[in-house]
């Protein structure tokens, strides 16, 4: 019994001295101490995990850089940093010789186990399966896959249409859902109605399901900085996470995809050179997953952010019904091509891109070898490095009233003259950059300029406050957005 005792106290003692070593070492000795920061994230990788288990990571940067300028440790070993250039710098294209800053795998591989997807291979591997992908996003492919994203958007309105019969207030963000998804369903695997969310008017189980597996990865990845890899590994190992449910489903419809023929799909480039680039079912699972992903829930975040600014904006929102309705003589000319016309429609899906990004968060990068110079500044090897794009979008350096709907910005207006429009890259920037980008512009445009055209937007009443205390794991988690919809008589 003494014995245990003995053995409890020199264990505790041990730990305490390894602790206390270890904060020692990250505020004097460790090649980011110079960087300034409060003494609680310097010191320890607690804070920054904590606010990113609540889901308040982004807008805590934020406050920090407003309060220690344009670069801030936000852990021991991760640098935050916040400028145009540091964008260019950390995700821009390199010059030849140049070492890319890798991706930090304790959010990229968290399984290390799985076969490499376009989101985290290396760089070799990432050149050819993106050049693979972006088959299915090139200008050809985009005006064959027109008509398809077309027709989910008509059966939007029409189905919206239907509803509002019974009850005007719509809950939109569910809307936006449904579209982005049975488009992304359709494009990707060729299921014919998507998910058929649309028709149904309700979620698939499936995307219940991303929704989960979304939000179950964002709590990972702040347990694997608190040093749990190896326990996060086993469970994802028994099969047990949402994630893994997941993938069994797009394992299954990318099984029915290889067996049909060819189509103009994002899947299609991939299929074409699976023998030569040995690309096995398991591996157009992986990269079939991230399409789903990244394609559906962005876009319509973006749009649930956009329709609120604007319904709480009616000056805005006046102006583009002005602009939409006066540029087509019926819903039929409303197209892909033609509502890229739309300028002040763009203004304000880039000003709610700034209000409102999508990818909230950072997207964490490794400084390369020998470590590597962002914004002036010497990052040393190994280190974490990132922009969030929440803080970089609201800072004050580079934006005249941050936290202002404005889509004027956008539009050369002379009150907004010093802003400096390149911090912000909802997109990323450099060779990682998304590959959805323009289908997600021609998706957002062509949705938002259907719904102004056919609908009056008024906000109710009980999504007042939607953006007030908004958390967001990965992407935000938006609460219902009820608008009312009166369709406009012609
Ligand atoms: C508003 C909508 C969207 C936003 C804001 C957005 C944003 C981004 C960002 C910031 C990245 C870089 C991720 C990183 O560095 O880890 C990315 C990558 C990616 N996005 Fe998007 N995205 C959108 C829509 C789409 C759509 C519609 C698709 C496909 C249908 C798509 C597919 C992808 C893919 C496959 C990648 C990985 C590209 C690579 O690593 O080469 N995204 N997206």
């Amino acid at each position: 019994m003494v014995g245990l005792v003995e053995l409890a106290r020199n264990g505790l003692v041990l730990g305490a001295v390894y602790v206390i070593g270890q904060i020692l070492y990250n505020l004097f000795l460790h090649p980011l101490r110079k960087y300034p920061g409060p003494l609680a994230y310097r010191m320890s990788v607690i804070p920054r995990s904590w606010y990113q288990l609540q889901g308040l990571l982004p807008f805590e940067v934020d406050k920090l850089h407003k309060r220690y300028g344009p670069v801030v440790r936000v852990a021991p070993n991760e640098l935050a940093f916040s400028s145009p250039q540091a964008w260019r710098d950390i995700y821009g294209h390199k010059k030849s010789g140049e070492e890319e800053f890798p991706k930090y795998d304790g959010v990229y591989k968290i399984f290390d186990w799985l076969p490499t997807s376009v989101i985290n291979a290396d760089r070799q591997d990432h050149g050819t399966l993106r050049r693979q992908m972006s088959h299915g996003f090139s200008d050809r492919s985009m005006r064959e896959q027109e008509p398809i994203i077309g027709s989910y958007v008509d059966l939007l309105v029409s189905r919206l249409r239907d509803a509002v019969k019974v009850n005007s207030s719509q809950n939109l963000r569910e809307w936006y859902n449904y579209t982005t998804f049975d488009i992304i369903g359709d494009l990707s695997f060729g299921v014919d109605g998507g998910f058929g969310c649309l028709a149904n008017s309700d979620y698939h189980p499936w995307i219940k399901l991303i929704s989960k597996a979304i939000h179950q990865n964002a709590i990972i990845q702040g347990l694997i900085r608190l040093g749990l890899r190896r326990p996060i590994g086993w469970i994802g190992k028994s099969g047990m996470l949402a994630e893994n449910r997941n993938r069994a489903i797009v394992w299954e419809k990318v099984g029915q995809r290889m067996q049909g023929g060819e189509r103009p799909d994002f899947l299609e480039g991939l299929l074409r050179k699976k023998e030569e680039l040995k690309l096995d079912q398991a591996a157009v699972t992986v990269n079939a997953t991230v399409l789903i992903i990244a394609g559906s829930e962005t876009t319509a975040t973006l749009l649930s952010g956009a329709t609120f600014l604007l319904t709480t904006h009616p000056e805005v929102l006046h102006k583009l019904e002005q602009e939409v309705r006066s540029a087509f003589k019926s819903d039929e000319e409303i197209t892909l091509s033609s509502v890229s016309n739309l300028t002040y429609m763009l203004a304000c899906l880039n000003e709610s891109l700034r209000r409102y990004p999508p990818v909230v968060g950072s997207l964490p990068r490794q400084a390369p070898k020998g470590g590597a110079m962002v914004d002036g500044k010497f990052v040393p090897e190994g280190n974490i490095v990132s922009l969030y794009q929440y803080a970089v979008n609201h800072d004050a350096h580079y934006w005249n009233e941050p936290y202002k709907f404005a889509p004027e910005r956008w539009l050369g207006d002379s009150n907004y003259k010093s802003d400096q429009l390149d911090a912000m890259q909802s997109f990323s920037v450099g060779p990682r950059n998304c590959i959805g980008k323009n289908l997600a512009y021609a998706e957002m445009r062509l949705i938002l300029a259907k719904i102004v055209y056919n609908f009056d937007m008024t906000l109710a009443d009980d999504s007042r406050g939607w953006l007030d205390d908004q958390r967001a794991y990965i992407v935000w988690e938006k609460p219902a957005l009820n608008v009312h919809l009166k369709p406009v008589v012609r």
